[in-house]
C-alpha cells in the first residue's frame, strides 16, 4: 500500500499529502462535475479530542449525509470534520496555494460507502476516502465556528468527548464551490494513500481569537502534565508526477 511504480524511472513513488498547489500548473478539466453536498444536520453526534486535533463526528451507519459528483464516482458518506492550525496566524493550513499558507484548514472526511462497509476498510483502497479541504482566512469571527468553539472547554484533554447534535455543516462551506482535485494521502497517521483531495478555491473566515481557542486544547490526557496542541499541520510533500485538476478554467 502506498508505493506506486513509475516505469520510466524504474522506482517506487509516494503519493502523499498535503502539497503546494501551483495554480497556473493546475489543469482545467471540463469533465469535472459540480460538487453535490447532501448533509443532514441531525447526523451530527459528538466532538472528540483525539490528541492531535478535535473531530466533530457524524453518524455514518447509513447514507444520510453524503458527498457525490465532483471528481467522484458513486457516493461518499460523511464521517467527521476537523481542523489543522498553526502556533501563530502566520501558518496553519496543510495545503499551500502558490506557496501561500492560510492560518487554518478544515477537512471534511467522507468514505466510499458504495464500495466499502466502514472508513477503516475504505482507507485501505485508493478510491476509499474523499476529503474536502476548506481554507480559513483571517477576518471576522465565524458564527458557525463559534457553536463548535464554545464546546471545546468540555473536551480540553485527550480522549474527552461531548455530545454535539444538530449542526448545519453547509454553514462552513463558501459560496463558490469551485475546487482543485488530486490523488493523495491522509495527512496524519497512518498516512494511507486513499484520498481523493477536493480543495475549495474560496476560503471561509476565522478570527484570531477563535484560533486562540483551538490552541488551548491539550494533546495530553487529564492526568498528565498539560501540553497544548499549538500546531498540527503536516509539511508539504513532493508532488512527483501528479497532476492537479481544476473545476474551472
Ligand atoms: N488529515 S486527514 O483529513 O488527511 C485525515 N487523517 C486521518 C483521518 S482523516
Ligand atoms: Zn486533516
Amino acid at each position: 500500500m502506498g508505493l506506486h511504480y513509475s516505469h520510466h524511472k524504474h522506482c517506487l513513488t509516494h503519493h502523499q499529502s498535503p502539497i503546494n498547489i501551483h495554480t497556473r500548473t493546475a489543469k482545467y478539466d471540463p469533465s469535472l462535475k459540480p460538487l453535490k453536498f447532501n448533509y443532514d444536520p441531525k447526523t451530527a453526534k459528538r466532538i472528540v479530542n483525539v490528541g492531535h486535533c478535535f473531530n466533530v463526528e457524524f453518524e455514518d451507519t447509513c447514507d444520510r449525509s453524503v458527498l457525490t459528483d465532483g471528481p467522484l464516482t458513486g457516493h461518499y458518506r460523511l464521517c467527521q470534520f476537523h481542523f489543522h492550525w498553526g502556533s501563530s496566524d502566520k501558518d496553519g493550513s496543510e495545503h499551500n496555494i502558490d506557496g501561500k499558507l492560510y492560518p487554518a484548514e478544515l477537512h471534511i472526511v467522507h468514505w466510499n460507502s458504495k464500495s466499502y462497509a466502514t472508513f477503516a476498510e475504505a482507507a485501505q483502497h485508493p478510491d476509499g476516502v474523499a476529503v474536502v479541504g476548506v481554507f480559513l482566512k483571517l477576518g471576522n469571527a465565524n458564527p458557525f465556528l463559534q457553536s463548535i468553539i464554545e464546546n471545546l472547554d468540555k473536551v480540553k484533554t485527550k480522549g474527552k468527548a461531548c455530545p454535539f447534535t444538530e449542526f448545519d455543516l453547509d454553514g462552513l462551506l463558501p459560496k463558490d464551490l469551485n475546487y482543485w482535485t488530486y490523488m493523495g494521502s491522509l495527512t496524519t497517521t497512518p498516512y494511507f494513500e486513499c484520498v481523493t483531495w477536493i480543495i475549495l478555491q474560496e476560503a471561509i473566515s476565522v478570527s484570531s481569537e477563535q484560533l486562540e481557542q483551538f490552541r488551548r486544547l491539550q494533546r495530553t490526557s487529564e492526568n498528565e502534565n498539560p501540553s497544548f496542541i499549538l500546531e498540527n499541520h503536516r509539511p508539504v510533500q513532493p508532488l512527483d508526477h501528479r497532476v492537479v485538476l481544476s473545476s474551472c478554467p
